[in-house]
């Protein structure tokens, strides 16, 4: 059973997504957008490490196995890092649009249970925009990229601009971050997107 509840449904004025010109092509990885970061960075040790990569339109897959640092009950996802893992696939579309934006709304079905050592494969996709509004959803399935769905999710994300991260995060964080040349590097692409 799926519902969606208010907040998640497009308003009448809601137009189509649009791929950003730059964007990349279909089948190229996404990278990771902050080292850091639970669900794709590469430098936290017990992070999800999810790889993502381009799909058609505005459209991402990505990949994630499970491990033991994830359970919740024995043996099996925690239910948050399996919100996590759809979180962080559905904030990677944005970087398709080139628009800077945050998760302010995440309903999630959990359908299956998801044991240690599965991978879940992820597909998600933009259905709207309506000004600062994005839409999208996403499903995981296991056992491969056509197998059983395992969690489904419908978002809101909000697009900010760049001070969002240089007021609200820490200022240590902000100020490594900032001293990083591939990060500034991926700030910039998103400034200069007209
Ligand atoms: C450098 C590269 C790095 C890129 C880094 C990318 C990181 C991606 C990481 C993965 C994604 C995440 O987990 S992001 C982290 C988790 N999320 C957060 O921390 C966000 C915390 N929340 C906030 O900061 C704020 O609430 C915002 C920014 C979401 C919205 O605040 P705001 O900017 O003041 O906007 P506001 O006027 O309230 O809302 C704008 C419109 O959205 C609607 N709206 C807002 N929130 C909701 C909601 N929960 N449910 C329904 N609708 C909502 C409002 O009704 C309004 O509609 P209308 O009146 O216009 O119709």
């Amino acid at each position: 059973m799926s519902g969606t509840s208010s907040g998640l449904t497009p308003p009448a004025d809601a137009v189509a997504p649009v791929r950003h010109p730059d964007a990349p092509a279909p089948g190229e990885p996404l990278g990771a957008h902050y080292g850091q970061c639970f669900g794709c960075g590469g430098e936290q040790p017990h992070g999800l490490r999810l790889e993502a990569r381009a799909g058609d339109g505005v459209s991402v897959t990505a990949e994630f196995t499970v491990r033991p640092a994830h359970q919740g009950a024995p043996g099996l996802a925690h239910g948050g890092v399996l919100a996590t893992a759809l979180d962080e696939t559905l904030g990677s579309l944005n970087w398709l649009l080139r628009t800077i934006a945050v998760t302010g709304r995440l309903e999630t079905d959990f359908v299956r249970p998801v044991p240690v050592g599965t991978v879940l494969y992820l597909d998600a996709e933009v259905t709207a925009v309506a000004g600062r509004k994005i839409y999208s959803r996403a499903t995981g399935r296991i056992g491969g990229p056509e197998g059983p769905v395992a969690v489904r999710a419908e978002a809101l994300f909000i697009e900010v601009k760049v001070d969002h991260f240089t007021e609200h995060g820490r200022p240590q964080e902000i100020r490594a971050a900032m001293d990083d040349p591939d990060q500034l590097r991926r700030v910039r692409a998103f400034e200069v997107n007209p």
